[in-house]
C-alpha cells in the first residue's frame, strides 16, 4: 500500500514549554483504517492538528498525498477531512445547507449529488431541512462528519468520534466508518475505547506521553503480544502450589479454588498437556477448564504499565 500521510520526527512544544509530541514518525497507508489509542493527554489531538495544519508542529517533516503541510498547505488541506473533538456547528442553519457552506469553504464547485450520497450514508438525508439545534448529539456528530466529507477528502480524521454516544449509536458509526473506507478513504480515528479499535481497525497505533510506542496490524498485534490464560478449577481448595508443578508458574487464585496458567498462543508447545498430566501425578482433580484470549485491552494496559 502507497503511504499517503507520512510524519518523520515531528516534535511540538507549546509556549508553555510542554512537550507534547516528542520525534513522532508515522506512515498511514492509503485506504486504510488507522486506531490511535493513547490515554488522556498522550498526544493523539496534537499530532492530529499537526497534520491538519492548525497547529504547526516544532520539528520534523509531514507530508499528505506529497504535499507539504507547511509550504503547501492548501493542496494538502484539500486532501484532508477533520471531525473534531467538540461539536461545533451552526446551531440556526439547516443541516444540508451547513454541509454545502462547508464545501464552499474549500472552493469546490457545487455539486448537489455528491452531497446527497453523503447525506444518504450517513442516514441524514430524511434531516436535510432540520435545523442543526434540532437534531440529536448524535445525528450532530454525522453532521459534522457530512461537512468534513463535503470537500470530497482521501483522508478522514476522526478524533473521538463516538464519545458521549451511546452503544447502538456507536456501532452505526462504525458502519459509517467501513463505508467510507469500502469508498476508498483513508481513516485515522482516535479513540479511548480498545473495543472501537478491535473493532474496524486494520493497523493499531499506541501513542503515550508524546512518543508513540508502536504500529502494528491488529491481528499481529494480538497474536505478537497476545496470551492465553487457562484456568483450571478444582474440585478442592489447595493452599499452595504443589513443588511439582512450579516450574509452570501457576498463580493460585484467593479462594485456592483455581489455578491459572499463562502461555503463549504463538508458541509451537502450549505446555498444557503436561501440565495436566503433572496435575494429576500431584493428586489434584479438576473440576473444569476455560481458557481466555487476551483482549487489545490488556495489551495496551501492558504497553503504558512497561513505558511508565
Ligand atoms: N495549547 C496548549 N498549550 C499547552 N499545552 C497543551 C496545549 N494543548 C495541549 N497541551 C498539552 O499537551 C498534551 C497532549 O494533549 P492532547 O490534547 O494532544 O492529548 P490527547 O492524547 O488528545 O488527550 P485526550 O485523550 O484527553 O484528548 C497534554 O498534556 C495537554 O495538556
Amino acid at each position: 500500500m502507497p503511504t499517503v500521510v507520512s510524519v518523520e520526527n515531528v516534535t511540538k512544544v507549546y509556549d508553555s514549554g510542554f512537550e507534547a509530541l516528542k520525534g513522532v514518525d508515522l506512515q498511514i497507508e492509503e485506504g486504510e483504517i488507522l486506531a490511535l489509542l493513547g490515554p488522556n493527554g498522550a498526544g493523539k489531538t496534537t499530532l492530529i492538528s499537526t497534520i491538519c495544519g492548525i497547529t504547526t508542529p516544532s520539528g520534523g517533516k509531514i507530508t499528505v498525498a506529497g504535499h507539504d503541510v507547511i509550504t503547501d498547505y492548501r493542496a494538502a488541506r484539500s486532501l484532508i477531512g477533520l471531525v473534531p473533538q467538540e461539536l461545533s456547528l451552526e446551531p440556526f442553519e439547516k443541516v444540508m445547507n451547513t454541509v454545502k457552506l462547508s464545501r464552499g469553504l474549500f472552493g469546490k464547485p457545487k455539486n448537489d449529488a455528491y452531497i446527497e450520497k453523503i447525506l444518504h450514508q450517513l442516514s441524514l438525508w430524511d434531516k436535510r431541512s432540520a435545523k442543526v439545534m434540532e437534531l440529536s448529539g448524535g445525528m450532530k456528530r454525522r453532521v459534522l462528519i457530512a461537512k468534513a466529507l463535503s470537500h470530497e477528502p482521501r483522508v478522514l480524521f476522526l478524533d473521538e468520534p463516538t464519545a458521549g454516544v451511546d452503544v447502538e449509536l456507536r456501532k452505526d458509526m462504525w458502519d459509517v466508518v467501513a463505508n467510507l473506507k469500502a469508498d476508498g478513504v483513508t481513516i485515522i480515528l482516535t479513540t479511548h475505547y480498545i473495543e472501537e479499535a478491535e473493532a474496524i481497525a486494520d493497523r493499531v497505533g499506541v501513542i503515550n506521553q508524546g512518543r508513540i510506542l508502536l504500529v502494528e496490524p491488529k491481528e499481529d498485534l494480538m497474536q505478537r503480544m497476545g496470551q492465553k490464560r487457562l484456568t483450571i478449577e478444582l474440585q478442592d481448595a489447595v493452599a499452595n502450589i504443589p513443588d511439582a508443578l512450579a516450574s509452570y508458574d501457576l498463580m493460585r487464585s484467593g479462594d485456592g479454588m483455581a489455578l491459572i496458567y499463562s502461555y503463549e498462543t504463538t508458541s509451537s508447545r502450549t505446555g498444557i498437556t503436561t501440565l495436566l498430566s503433572d496435575l494429576q501425578k500431584a493428586g489434584l482433580q479438576m473440576k473444569d477448564l476455560q481458557t481466555r484470549q487476551s483482549s487489545l485491552e490488556d495489551i495496551f494496559v501492558d504497553l503504558v504499565k512497561e513505558e511508565a
